[in-house]
């Protein structure tokens, strides 16, 4: 008989913050929906600082010799968007605190700027200044799933939630075809009215507008190939 089954997805309960965070986000608070690329391409590129910057005391984190960079490919006839980094990854552990968990101060004081905001009729992104950036995936997303690889530990995990639910699921990674060598791939299955993100050249112009100040290139895919999105000051004959 083959490998032993894997063990079975186990079941969390968002702390209750997050839940009320979520609704708040789900009921897109925010008209621009667009700062939830801005939110995962910031969370991206911190990974890929952590890892770089850890690498230095510790070049072991480098040994999956894959580069630094953030990818993202569209599939508009199913309305889905992944990205995926080569960064720092989380193991089961950050999993659960990273992304089932807020730090409560946070929350409350982004709960109450919010409510604030709201009150006052503007409408700024809190969002990232409350490193709740993550959450922002639900402002388009009915799905999410977050596949996580740490070079600290043996396992690729695979986070899923759902816009709405009070809860979410932890499994590991068994699928040949879906392991990465570290880091982490978002998988966002986008709402029915919302699919048009899409689009490569969407995306593309978001990223254009977002990437400015991310230090790592951002390549989108599209049907014709890879598109390098950062020119970073190639040299023509390179090109
Ligand atoms: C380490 O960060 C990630 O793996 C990562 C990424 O590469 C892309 C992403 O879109 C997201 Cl959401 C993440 C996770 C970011 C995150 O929430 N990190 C994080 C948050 C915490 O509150 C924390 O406290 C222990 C630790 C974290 O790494």
């Amino acid at each position: 008989s083959g490998n032993p089954p894997p063990p079975p997805a186990e079941k969390y309960e968002y702390q209750a913050e997050v839940s009320r965070l979520m609704d708040l986000i789900v009921n897109s608070l925010y008209s621009n929906k667009d700062v939830f690329l801005r939110e995962l391409i910031s969370n991206a590129s911190d990974a890929l600082d952590k890892l770089r910057y850890l690498s230095v005391t510790d070049s072991q984190l480098l040994k999956e010799a894959v580069d630094l960079d953030i990818r993202i490919q569209t599939d508009k006839d199913n309305g889905i968007i992944t990205i995926t980094d080569s960064g720092i990854g989380m193991t089961r552990q950050e999993l659960v605190d990273c992304l089932g968990t807020i730090a409560q101060s946070g929350t409350a004081k982004f709960l109450k700027a919010v409510k604030e905001s709201k009150d006052a009729g503007t409408d700024n992104n809190l969002i990232g200044q409350f490193g709740v950036g993550f959450y922002s995936a639900f402002l388009v997303s009915d799905k999410v799933v977050v596949s996580t690889k740490s070079p600290k530990s043996d396992k690729q995990y695979v986070w899923e939630g759902e816009a709405n639910a009070s809860s979410y699921t932890i499994r590991e990674e068994t699928n040949p075809e879906n392991l990465i060598p570290r880091g982490t791939r978002l998988t966002l299955y986008l709402k029915r009215d919302d699919k048009g993100f899409a689009h490569p050249e969407r995306i593309q112009k978001l990223v254009k507008n977002y990437s400015q100040f991310v230090s790592f290139p951002i390549y989108t895919w599209q049907e014709k190939g890879i598109t390098k999105e950062v020119e970073v000051d190639e040299d023509p004959a390179e090109a």
